[in-house]
């Protein structure tokens, strides 16, 4: 027979070993949850159930739910976790719950800049996790490979099994499986996306020609133009949004809610069990869509060699191991990764452009004297070697990634611990570099740490700044080595090469044809308030006004 104090005793014990259980081996699995958290306390009414009444056996439970959430707050705060040195919000030591609930309001970028400037370099935003704006944690993170990435990928796998790329945790099996990739991104196979880049941007400048002095969503038309542009990249497949002018397949919608669903979701991969059964409408969209552009790809076979060339049929791609259903999620990533970042890049670059006129008058200037009129400027082989439009690209990269946030990588258990720049950073722990916050550090980008200042990227001996004043090139500090709007590493972005080729191209073009005018109903202030940090940046609406440039 229990007494009261047996029960109390009883309760607390099962509560205690639960919460161990879950502290050591962080179970993933449904199963374990519901033994765990519905099973245990379960047995235990039962167990009681001729001493309590069914008030008490409620009660219980709820004791036994309520203990394990202490004895994890308790020790989470504790001075004796792992942890414990370094600050950081309490509520962010306390659950990723908090991170997850700041992604949700879109934003976490800002949150984790001013945690940084609060606490310093290193910022506990988790109860196991760390995130670091420190360059001298690039390379330790993302450069070694013995960080894999961290639960927070863990939403990259569908139910089914099949694995996306970016999900890829085993650093041998990714190696394999971006094989192609590398293929994919070479000079050679760029150049053979250089006729679709072609046509797709001169479609673009023709459907925006017949909008000049109208009022339009320069953000809506760059994301037309980047899924047009993908889709037939990635799979041939002719999407057709810029010449209607509008989402007709609903992809765009599709898209904002499943990055903003995973995003949330992604910090809290316990979560995940719960819920990835549940049929979402936006990833099964992704998938029947990724799905009829596999069929109709394979159907008409390879007219020329796209993405999809390079990922079944190019000698690297039987090496890379990767199924048919894998393939087909590769093929989506491609057209999701790389359609709305690079579109990203392109309308915070206009939104730059229109809050400094001073720079878009000199970029004007030096597309003019590369392509004098009657030159093409969609000349390829000119763009690279373009200081002032790839210094504006860079600043815009710098100032606002469409990655803002950190990526995340894992002190990998039994590794004893790892060393991060001058921290120690125990086994298991979840770590970051704050991109966001490590590319406007004035430690490493200064004068002007936080403005659009695309001078900072030339190479020259004295540099005038926006106020006038000249400054001579050692008081200029522009680190490279902190700059990663790509990520770094054997995980980094596969597509850099070519979302730099388009992002030059587009912008190229649209500055030679037009020049770009604030709505006068539009407050440019909203813009960077509006941005949403969902893993990539959700944007508003840019209303503007292009006019036709003379003589062009
Ligand atoms: C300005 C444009 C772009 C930016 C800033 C960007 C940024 C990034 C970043 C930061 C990552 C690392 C993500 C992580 O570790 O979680 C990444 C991965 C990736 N990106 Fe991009 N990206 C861009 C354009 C593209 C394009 C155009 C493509 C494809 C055509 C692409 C394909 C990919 C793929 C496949 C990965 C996964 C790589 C892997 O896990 O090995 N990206 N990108």
């Amino acid at each position: 027979m229990f007494d009261s104090a047996d029960f109390k005793v009883l309760v607390c014990t099962a509560s205690f070993a639960c919460y161990l259980i879950y502290k050591q081996f962080e179970p993933n699995s449904l199963l374990v949850h519901a033994v765990l958290l519905l099973g245990v306390p379960t047995l235990l009414a039962w167990q009681l159930s001729s001493q309590l009444s069914v008030l008490q056996q409620i009660g219980a439970a709820v004791s036994y739910w309520c203990l394990i959430l202490a004895f994890t707050a308790l020790y989470r705060l504790s001075p004796i976790h792992p942890l414990a040195k370094y600050p950081g919000p309490t509520f962010g030591k306390l659950s990723k719950i908090y991170v997850a609930y700041l992604v949700a309001r879109g934003d976490l970028y800002r949150a984790i800049k001013d945690w940084h400037e609060r606490y310093g370099d290193v910022v506990r935003i988790g109860p196991n996790e760390l995130s670091f704006r420190r360059v001298d944690a690039v390379q330790p993170i993302y450069g070694a490979k013995t960080m894999p990435k961290g639960p927070y990928y863990d939403t990259r796998t569908t139910p089914d099994g099949v694995c996306q790329l970016d999900g890829v945790r085993d650093f041998s099996v990714h190696g394999l499986r971006r094989k192609p990739w590398v293929r994919a991104m070479s000079s050679t196979a760029l150049k053979g996306y250089e006729p679709i880049l072609h046509t797709k941007t001169l479609e673009l400048m023709e459907e925006l020609s017949k909008r000049q002095g109208e009022k339009i969503d320069i953000s809506h038309w760059l994301n037309l133009f980047g899924f047009d542009f993908l889709g037939l990249m990635a799979f041939g497949r002719e999407f057709g949004m810029v010449k209607s002018g509008e989402d007709h397949l609903g992809l765009l919608h599709i898209v904002e809610e499943g990055i903003f669903a995973f995003a949330v979701i992604s910090h809290t991969p316990w979560i995940y069990p719960f819920i990835k059964h549940i049929p979402a409408q936006g990833p099964k969209a992704m998938q029947l869509l990724g799905a009829s552009c596999v069929r109709e790809r394979t159907s008409k076979g390879s007219t020329s060699k796209d993405l999809f060339y390079f990922l079944t049929e190019d000698e690297g791609a039987a090496q890379s191991g990767a199924t048919p259903d894998e393939i087909t999620a590769d093929g989506m990533l491609a057209v999701i990764a790389g359609s709305d970042t690079t579109s990203t890049v392109l309308v915070h670059l206009w939104y730059f452009m229109l809050r400094h006129p001073e720079c878009a008058e000199k970029l004007h200037k030096e597309i003019d004297v590369t392509f004098p009129p009657g030159e093409d400027p969609l000349d390829f082989s000119r763009h690279a070697d373009m200081p002032y439009l790839n210094a504006c690209i860079n600043e815009t990269l710098r100032l606002l990634p469409p990655v803002l946030g950190g990526l995340q990588r894992t002190v990998k258990r039994g590794s004893g611990g790892a060393m991060i720049g001058s921290y120690f950073v125990p086994e298991s722990t979840q770590v970051s570099v704050h991109i966001f916050s490590l590319q406007r550090d004035p430690r490493e980008f200064s004068p002007l740490p936080d403005d659009f200042w695309p001078d900072r990227w030339l190479t020259q001996d004295s540099y005038t700044l926006p106020t006038g004043d000249v400054i001579n090139k050692e008081q200029v500090t522009t680190n490279r080595a902190a700059f990663d709007p790509f990520s770094f590493g054997p995980q980094n972005c596969a597509g850099k090469a070519l979302a730099m080729v388009e992002m030059r191209v587009v912008a190229c073009a649209m500055m030679h044809k037009f020049e770009l005018r604030e709505s006068k109903e539009y407050d440019l202030n909203q813009w960077e308030k509006d941005l949403l940090d969902t893993y990539v940046t959700l944007r508003g609406k840019l209303p503007v006004i292009l006019e036709q440039r003379q003589g062009h």
